[in-house]
């Protein structure tokens, strides 16, 4: 399997160069050259095993031996010693597929466990240090942080915007210590995602330190999160029914997961792209104009981004055709005050506790069939465990909710972080300072 950058597609790298260096130094994003397609009996074959089980018969497929069939197999289960299930609300026609029963209660730690395991499966004979930088709004910073925690030859510095993210969440990014720190921006997550873009493209710094991503904008945070598309076929193909997801989108990193799923063969329908007030995609879907936007703060925190990494991937999906785009994708976003009554009449409705991202997720879906006449099943997404946001989400459905114990247990922990104004070369000072 190679890789081309979205910016160049004449050059191509290894999986492993991919993975290590996670972005071209052109600045584009790497895709997969030629993505296999793997067609529909090859999904029906795997879609009710495990997610382990469909995570390592589809990345066989793809690492088409440059990993060990042992080996991969064991590290993906290494990874994934959890599952994906699908709850319905309205059998057969609407339901949430939860993906936050991972460590960190979010779906991060599919892509986040994935890239942990394949990383220290490259680096088993080398000495050298992995410094991995990730920004993050919310639930990207948890899950990395516990997905790389004491793994051996890896540095994580996040970094998140001071003030934007959920107490519980902070707590996740501050408080493990070990090989894991955290700088607290006074800025946005824009700013905090173009603190670490500049940093892969700085080729002094570059000198000193071994860089990675475990943001999105690393390809092989992506392409274990197709799986869990996989696994929910597996958990509604019976209905015999077209499929339709709604994608909580923030940085486009999990929907573009599913159209590679997409493109693999899985049989999807069409997905919906949900958002807050940051409807850049909405937006461009609807009149053709990608207007990248300072980010507005939302009770979705995790989606709260103005300039969405993965847009680009989803346009070479679709040969940059706004056209085909369509066909495939329709957006919706809703505002705070919608967001809560969405959480809140899916509780009436079906005693279901949702986050305010996942609420989204239910709200661009119930949006999109009343458009359309087809008799479909229709999953959301449920990016994050509602307890993540406990006081608001108490607060919008009137009851107090439990919280899984290795989230509480986080509570009484003492928080260490670094305070940087958003400055590149704040950043970069206090980086080299803390890792060298
Ligand atoms: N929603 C994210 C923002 C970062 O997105 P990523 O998918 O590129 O990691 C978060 O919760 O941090």
């Amino acid at each position: 399997m190679r890789f081309y950058s979205t910016n160049n597609p004449q050059v191509t790298v290894s999986a492993e160069e991919a993975l290590f260096h996670s972005m071209p130094a052109d600045k584009g994003l790497y895709m997969p050259s030629s993505l296999p397609f793997l067609g529909p009996s090859f999904f029906d074959s795997i879609a009710n095993q495990s997610l382990a089980d469909i995570g390592f018969a589809v990345s066989h497929a793809l690492f088409n031996g440059a990993i060990p069939k042992p080996a991969l197999e064991q590290l993906i289960h290494q990874a994934f010693p959890f599952e994906t299930p699908v709850v319905e609300l309205d059998a057969g026609r609407l339901g949430v597929l939860e993906l936050f029963h991972g460590p960190s209660l979010a779906f991060k730690d599919v892509g986040a466990r994935y890239m942990a395991a394949l990383m220290s499966y490259f680096a088993r004979n080398t000495d050298k240090e992995v410094n991995i930088l990730v920004a993050t709004s919310g639930d990207t910073g948890g899950a990395v942080a516990m997905g790389f925690h004491n793994v051996p030859g890896i540095r994580v510095s996040i970094l998140y915007p001071r003030g934007r993210v959920s107490d519980l969440q902070e707590k996740q990014l501050t408080t493990l210590g070990g090989n894991v720190q955290a700088f607290e921006v006074e800025g946005s997550f824009d700013d905090c995602q173009s603190l670490v873009k500049q940093a892969f493209v700085d080729a002094e710094l570059n000198q000193h330190l071994s860089l990675s991503s475990a943001n999105s904008i690393n390809i092989f945070r992506l392409i274990p999160q197709s799986f869990y598309y996989v696994s929910a076929y597996g958990q509604v193909r019976s209905y015999g029914k077209p499929i339709v997801f709604s994608t909580p989108s923030g940085n486009f990193g999990n929907l573009s997961a599913g159209v590679l799923a997409q493109q693999m063969g899985l049989p999807i329908e069409h997905f919906v792209a949900a958002t807050n007030l940051n409807h850049i995609v909405p937006t461009y879907l609807q009149t053709g104009l990608f207007d990248p936007k300072a980010s507005v703060a939302t009770i979705s925190n995790a989606m709260d981004v103005g300039n969405p990494s993965n847009f680009v991937r989803l346009t070479h999906l679709f040969q940059n055709s706004l056209d085909r785009l369509k066909q495939h994708v329709s957006g919706y976003y809703f505002d705070d005050e919608e967001t809560r009554i969405g959480m809140q009449e899916v509780f009436r409705q079906y005693n279901y506790v949702t986050c305010p991202h996942t609420a989204i997720g239910v709200l661009g879906l119930q949006a999109y069939i009343n458009t359309s006449d087809q008799d479909i099943v229709g999953l959301a997404l449920a990016t994050a465990h509602p307890s993540k946001f406990k006081p608001l989400v108490e607060e919008v459905i009137g009851q107090p909710i439990e919280v899984p114990d290795r989230l509480a247990m986080l509570a009484s922990r003492q928080k260490h972080s670094i305070v940087i104004p958003a400055t590149y070369s704040a950043f970069k000072e206090s980086l080299l300072q803390t890792v060298l």
